[in-house]
């Protein structure tokens, strides 16, 4: 689905990515794991076409970035950011929102039919968001915000959905419950791929397969989730001595001095 290959981005002197290696295949859902300013958000403007490269290729569905409209490419890729909750009107209600997804669209102006009506009504049914249908923007809570942005990138049916850093600002128990949702998402049928950005491995649930660990623009790791996710690599990724452990409630990363690491 995704090859990214040797890539290197460079502005003057700052090398932001250098020599990432990446390939999503069907059926894999990828976890990216790095500290603050490890390149995370870079490499997802990287595969949007925001920025870019000053070296290497990006594959996206057989099509290569520089040699096919881009565009096109990139409705394939659903992004969930936090980056668009200024972006939305205050005064439109969920359903809108969710419709201007198809669009790829902020502010929805266009004539919506009842077919458009009944599949985002659909949606937010799956998000468990159906009663927020006629709910403006600006009443919404966040973690309200963040199964309608779900809605919304699932709109246009997308092949890849981004999740960056979906669970900030959300409290325990909606994180918890967004983190089921997510899991119930990654099994739906027809599921995308999903690609997960976050600094927290409690995050990562089962449906995570694979792990993409970012460390200063570089690759620590990138592969099987049981693999990568390691005491031994995590304290590479957050250059401290950590401790990965496994339990009923998933994983759990904490200093070697017992301490729980809080990377934000
Ligand atoms: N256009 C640019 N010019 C110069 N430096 C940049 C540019 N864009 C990003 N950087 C730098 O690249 C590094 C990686 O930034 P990026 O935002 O990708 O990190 P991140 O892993 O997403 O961080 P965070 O977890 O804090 O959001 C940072 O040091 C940042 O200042």
């Amino acid at each position: 689905m995704l090859n990214v290959t040797d890539l290197h981005i460079r502005r003057g002197h700052t090398v932001i990515l250098k020599q990432i290696d990446w390939r999503v295949n069907r059926g894999e859902n990828w976890v990216i794991l790095g500290a603050n300013g490890s390149g995370k958000t870079s490499l997802l403007r990287a595969l949007t076409g925001y920025f870019p490269p000053t070296r290497g290729e990006i594959e996206l569905l057989g099509g290569q970035y520089g040699s096919c409209d881009w565009r096109a490419l990139r409705e394939h890729i659903g992004i969930v950011t936090s980056s668009f909750t200024s972006l939305i009107a205050v005064a439109e209600p969920a359903l809108d929102t969710v419709i201007s997804g198809k669009f790829a669209q902020l502010d929805l102006w266009k004539k919506v039919t009842a077919a458009e009506k009944a599949a985002a009504r659909k949606l937010l049914d799956l998000v468990d968001g159906g009663y927020l249908a006629e709910r403006e923007w600006q009443y919404l809570s966040q973690g309200e915000r963040q199964r309608v942005l779900i809605a919304r990138a699932l709109m246009a049916r997308p092949r890849l959905l981004i999740l960056d850093e979906p669970c900030a600002g959300l409290d325990p128990v909606a994180r918890v419950e967004f983190l089921k949702l997510v899991d119930r998402l990654a099994r739906s049928p027809r599921a995308p791929a999903l690609v997960l950005v976050t600094h927290h491995v409690e995050e990562i649930t089962p449906a995570f397969t694979h792990a993409l660990l970012l460390r200063k623009g570089e690759v620590v790791a990138a592969g099987l989730r049981a693999k990568t996710l390691t005491s031994q690599k995590l304290s590479q990724v957050f250059a401290a001595d950590v401790r990965l452990s496994r339990g009923a409630q998933g994983l759990r990363l904490s200093l070697a001095s017992q301490q729980t690491v809080v990377c934000r």
